[in-house]
C-alpha cells in the first residue's frame, strides 16, 4: 500500500495538530491501542476547514462513487459532512446537497428527524470513525425507510480491527450491505507513513504489535 499526496498531508496535519497521537490509550474495546484519532480536536475554523478538504479529497480519489447527497450522522458527523461539501463546492465545483439526522425527534415546527436536503437517490454516509458499526446500521435503516439508496461510507480512519470475527466491523458492513466503505486513511497507511517519516521506530514497533494482534489481513 503506498501513500497519496493527499494521504500524506492528512497525516502530517494531524500530527502536527495533536488530532493523531502516539503513545498508550485504553479504547472502549478495553484494548491499548499505541494511537488515537481525537476528532474533539477538529474544534476550529482551520482544523474543521482542513479535514472537508481531505474528506473531499478522497471522494474525488474514488470517482467510480456517484452519490446525490452527503448524510452525516449526530452528532459528529453533521460538521464533518458541512465541511465536506463546502470543500467539493469551493475545491471541485460541485454543489452537492447534504443532510443530517436530529438524535432526539422534533414534533413542533417542522418535526421529522431530517435535516437539510431530502434523503433522495444515491446518499453517501459521512462519519468520522466506525467502531462496532452501530450509528452506521441505524443510518442505514434511516435511509431505506426515506427510500433513498446508499451507495457508500467514507470515514476519517479505518482502524481495520477485527472483533468477534476474522473480519473488522468495515468489512462485515461491506459484506451485509454491498456498498464500499472508504476511508481518508488506515491503520497500515499510518504504518507506512511513519517507515517513510523516520524517527518514529517505537512508535512504529507498538504500531506493528497492535496491528498483528487485532487487525485484519489485507
Ligand atoms: O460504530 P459505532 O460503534 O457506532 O461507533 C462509531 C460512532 O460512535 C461515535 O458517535 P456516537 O454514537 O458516540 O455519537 P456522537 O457523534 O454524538 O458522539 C462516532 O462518531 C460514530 O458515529
Amino acid at each position: 500500500m503506498s501513500l497519496k499526496s493527499y494521504q500524506r498531508n492528512f497525516l502530517e496535519f494531524a500530527i502536527s495538530q495533536e488530532i493523531l497521537s502516539f503513545g498508550s490509550f485504553t479504547l472502549k474495546s478495553g484494548r491499548k491501542s499505541p494511537y488515537f484519532f481525537n476528532v474533539g480536536k477538529f474544534n476550529k475554523g482551520s482544523t474543521l476547514s482542513a479535514i472537508g478538504k481531505f474528506y473531499a479529497a478522497t471522494l474525488q480519489d474514488e470517482k467510480k462513487l456517484d452519490f446525490d447527497v452527503v448524510f452525516g450522522p449526530a452528532y459528529k458527523g453533521i460538521p464533518l459532512a458541512s465541511s465536506t461539501v463546502i470543500a467539493l463546492s469551493e475545491q471541485y465545483n460541485k454543489d452537492v446537497p447534504y443532510s443530517f439526522n436530529r438524535k432526539e425527534i422534533k414534533d413542533h415546527g417542522e418535526g421529522g428527524n431530517i435535516v437539510g436536503a431530502p434523503l433522495k437517490g444515491n446518499i453517501l454516509i459521512l462519519d468520522d470513525v466506525i467502531t462496532a458499526g452501530t450509528a452506521i446500521r441505524e443510518c442505514l435503516a434511516i435511509i431505506k425507510e426515506n427510500d433513498a439508496t446508499p451507495v457508500g461510507i467514507i470515514v476519517a480512519v479505518d482502524r481495520q480491527e477485527r472483533g468477534t470475527s476474522e473480519v473488522s466491523a468495515v468489512q462485515q458492513i461491506e459484506q451485509d450491505y454491498g456498498i464500499p466503505v472508504m476511508s481518508i486513511v488506515n491503520l497500515e497507511l499510518i504504518i507506512e507513513y511513519l517507515k517513510e517519516q523516520g524517527g518514529y521506530d517505537e512508535h512504529l514497533s507498538n504500531m506493528k504489535e497492535y496491528r498483528d494482534m487485532y487487525c485484519i489481513k489485507k
